[in-house]
Parts: C-alpha cells; sequence; structure tokens
C-alpha cells in the first residue's frame, strides 16, 4: 500500500476535545457499545453450548475478557495496539496505525482518546472482530444481530406501507410522464434519505425503528433537509451520456441493516422497474460494523424475510428481490476498504481495485453518516467550504451523499446557515434531525 496523506485538509475530529461529541462518544457511548457486546455473547452462552459444548464456553468467556480489556484500554486512553488475529486487512490497519504514529512523534501519542476519532471509532469495531475471530468455534457470531433484526421485525408495518407504496407504482399500466417518475423517484430517494434516521450506534443500541407510513412523513421532513441536490441526481441518471453499451448502472454503498436497508431496496427496485437503471451493485461490509451495518447475511435475510412476510405486497417485493439477484440484475459486493478507517480521497491509492470498480458506475449513491465522515475525512470544514472541496480529488463517478447528520462534520452550506442553527440548537449536527442530499459530478470525462 502506498503511503498515504494523512494531513490533507482542516483538522481531523477527536476526543481531544474535552466535551466535543467525539469526546462524549469515546468516553460514553464506545464503552457502552463494548458493554452491550459483552452482554449479548453472555445471552447467548447456552446456544454456544448446545453448539459447541464446552469449547463454546470456553470461547465465550476468552471472547468476553478480550472485549473486557478493550473496554478498559478505552476508558484509560491507551495506545492503540497492533492488530495481530491474521486476517486480510492487518497489513492495511498496521500500517495505518504506523502512519498515524509518524504523524503524532511516538507510539504512546497514537490513542483513544488523542488520535482522530474516525480512526479510533472504526478500529474499536475491528477489535470487536478481532476478539470473536479469535475465539472458535464461536468466531462467526454476529455480536449485533439481534439489535438488526429487532430493527427489521419493529418496522414491519412501515416496511408494508413502502411495498404497499411501490407495487401500487408499478400496477398503473400507464406508462408515467416524465413528471410523474420524477416525484416518484424524489419520493423513494427521501425515503432512503430518512431511513438513515433509523441506526443503532447513535443510540448505542436502543430500539430505534419506523413505525408511520415513511411516503406520508415526507412534507413534514422537507424543512429539515438542509441541502438538496436531488434534480442533479436526477439529471445524472437521465442524461443520455452514460453507458448505453452495457446499461446504466448504479451503485449503492450501504449503511444500516433493519428499515434503512428496506428504503434502499425499495429505491433498487423502482430505479430498475422503472427503467432509470439496468443495474444495481449493493456494497455492504464483511464483517459486523458500527451496530447496525449491513454484511452479506444481513442483505440475504432480509430478503428472504420479506419474501416470506405474511403481506401480499410486502412478499411480492421479496420475491421481485431474490429475481433480480438471481438474473444478476442486482449484485452483493463486499470490499476490506469499507470496514478499513480510511478517508474516500485515499482509496485510489490504498483500494485502486475498488476505486476501477466504481469508475464503472454511472451514478454512486453513498448511503448515512459514517460514509459522510470519510468522504469529508471527519474534519473540521467551515460550513461554507463546498462539498466538492473536501472530496479533495475523490470522484469515482457522479456521486449523491443521502445522509441524516449525526456528526460534527458539515460542509456545502449557505453563508450564515450553519451559524444561525448552532445558536436555535445547539446540538443540530449530531441529533439525526437534519439531513442533506448532495451530489458531486466530477471534474474529468470519466
Ligand atoms: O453511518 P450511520 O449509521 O448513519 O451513523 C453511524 C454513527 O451513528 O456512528 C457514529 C456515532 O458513534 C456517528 O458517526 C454516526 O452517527
Ligand atoms: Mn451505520
Amino acid at each position: 500500500m502506498a503511503s498515504a496523506k494523512l494531513n490533507h485538509g482542516a483538522s481531523p475530529l477527536s476526543a481531544k476535545v474535552v466535551g466535543s461529541f467525539a469526546y462524549l462518544t469515546v468516553k460514553d457511548r464506545m464503552p457502552t457499545i463494548i458493554t452491550k457486546v459483552i452482554d449479548s455473547i453472555h445471552r447467548n452462552k447456552n446456544k454456544f453450548f448446545e453448539e459447541y459444548g464446552e469449547d463454546g464456553i470456553e470461547a465465550e468467556k476468552r471472547a468476553i475478557s478480550f472485549l473486557s480489556k478493550l473496554r478498559n484500554e478505552v476508558q484509560t486512553d491507551k495506545p492503540i495496539l497492533e492488530l495481530t488475529d491474521g486476517l486480510r486487512d492487518v497489513d492495511a490497519w498496521n500500517q495505518h496505525l504506523q502512519r498515524h504514529q509518524t504523524v503524532q512523534g511516538s507510539k504512546e501519542s497514537v490513542s483513544w482518546f488523542k488520535s482522530p476519532w474516525l480512526y479510533v471509532e472504526c478500529y474499536m469495531y475491528r477489535r470487536i472482530q478481532e476478539a470473536i475471530w479469535l475465539n472458535p468455534p464461536i468466531n462467526e457470531f454476529d455480536v449485533f444481530n439481534e439489535g438488526k433484526t429487532q430493527s427489521f421485525f419493529e418496522s414491519q408495518q412501515a416496511t408494508i406501507a413502502l411495498c404497499t407504496f411501490l407495487e401500487t407504482l408499478k400496477k398503473d399500466k400507464d406508462i408515467p410522464s416524465k413528471n410523474l417518475l420524477f416525484d416518484n423517484f424524489i419520493k423513494l430517494l427521501q425515503v432512503s434519505l430518512w431511513g438513515n434516521k433509523c441506526d443503532l450506534s447513535i443510540s448505542a443500541g436502543q430500539e430505534n425503528y419506523q413505525k408511520d407510513s415513511p411516503v406520508e412523513a415526507l412534507p413534514n421532513l422537507k424543512p429539515f433537509v438542509l441541502v438538496d441536490d436531488s434534480h442533479m441526481v436526477w439529471a445524472a441518471l437521465t442524461s443520455s451520456k452514460s453507458n448505453t453499451v452495457s446499461g446504466k448502472r448504479v451503485d449503492i454503498v450501504l449503511d444500516n441493516a433493519g428499515f434503512e436497508l428496506v428504503t434502499d431496496l425499495v429505491l433498487a427496485d423502482f430505479l430498475v422497474s422503472f427503467c432509470l437503471a439496468d443495474e444495481i451493485h449493493f456494497h455492504g461490509k464483511s464483517f459486523p460494523w458500527f451496530v447496525s451495518d449491513v454484511t452479506a447475511k444481513d442483505f440475504e435475510w432480509t430478503i428472504r424475510q420479506t419474501m416470506a412476510a405474511n403481506h401480499k405486497w410486502m412478499s411480492k417485493c421479496g420475491v421481485q428481490w431474490k429475481k433480480y439477484l438471481k438474473d444478476g440484475v442486482w449484485s452483493y459486493h463486499d470490499h476490506p476498504f469499507w470496514t478499513l478507517p480510511h478517508e474516500f480521497c485515499d482509496m485510489a491509492v490504498d483500494a485502486p481495485d475498488l476505486y476501477t470498480k466504481l469508475k464503472g458506475a454511472d451514478l454512486i449513491l453513498f448511503k448515512g453518516d459514517l460514509n459522510y465522515r470519510k468522504l469529508t475525512g471527519d474534519r473540521d470544514w467551515d460550513f461554507t467550504v463546498s462539498f466538492d472541496t473536501v472530496l479533495r480529488g475523490f470522484e469515482p463517478s457522479p456521486l449523491c451523499s443521502l445522509r441524516t447528520l449525526k456528526a460534527n462534520v458539515q460542509v456545502g452550506l449557505q453563508p450564515g446557515q450553519g451559524e444561525r442553527l448552532t445558536s436555535q440548537e445547539p446540538n443540530w449536527m449530531t441529533s439525526g434531525k437534519y439531513a442533506v442530499i448532495q451530489f458531486h459530478m466530477p471534474h474529468v470525462e470519466q
């Protein structure tokens, strides 16, 4: 891996700043998440015994002791350690650690409270994975599975409403006018945007699900969309410039399982059903990540559950999604880069294969807050700096971030807009109440 530039741009958010959201996350929310992981492993003790006998119990104990040690390292601001579990991303992580040690001047200075928040928060999830992975036979256990499945079941009513909305559109035999198609596209894009409100890591695993009809709620949410580039997304999707030989491809870089994933699948179904895309590539995580993020297992499970639902339109959607996958119209991809702590501007150098793959898309939708933090480098940018500027050359294809605000980074606002919000609602950047739809078109012809 070539050396990356850690020093590009404004300073990274960090728990160094006492009282900041990053500080409160490292101090309170991250230890709480580790405690919940320990609880979840402990609750499954009987299951491990049934499956693996005494070996399962021993592994449970060892994993819990790894995790207790990890929690102590966070709480006492210990140096970040090298990974030792031999997984394929170990070198990338350890090289990244060395870069930080070089920049910060010593091994001791790279620690939970002194280093960039983005780095240490990602590292915590990787260490949780290490604790599981190093302890066979429970090494395939998803410590966040219960929360993800619960959030799916608890959003059932909203899922039914959304699937019914989609199937009603499809049933209408008339070819929709371009205006109607646009209106419905905007609706489903916004539903997918607000689906991002339902992540479990911001609430440290507390219940967080969608109860109402997501489409009907949209007009009330409009004032909370601070930047709305959806017209540009539409233009990118409907321009004739795209690759007509192999068809139009939309990539969705997924965020959370549960209701958010349902909103993404419905949007993807709409794009294909109304010929706005010929192919959808979904990108997920290769191990459990940030409490609620989608893994391959979650993706398959969600489609299976949707198919099996006891509701005509919901199960019809599930059957259609399964068929899209079988026919190769939809495909699921994971790449180790998505679970590294790197800013996306380093992708071209640090994961050139993924960057090249993304270049094949006509549009990339980046879901959620963590993807926004990685797009912007999780830095203390001025609110008015442009989205184009902070991407710092990351432009594999036309791209759009659909994100509800849950971290102190926001760019592309009007002069005074951020300051006004700060004076009215001090926690506007972290409450999940506000959102952005931010688009970027590459400067050079792809
Ligand atoms: O990417 P997502 O699921 O929208 O949000 C992830 C998240 O909850 O995790 C961090 C909190 O610890 C924040 O960056 C962010 O709010
Ligand atoms: Mn997430």
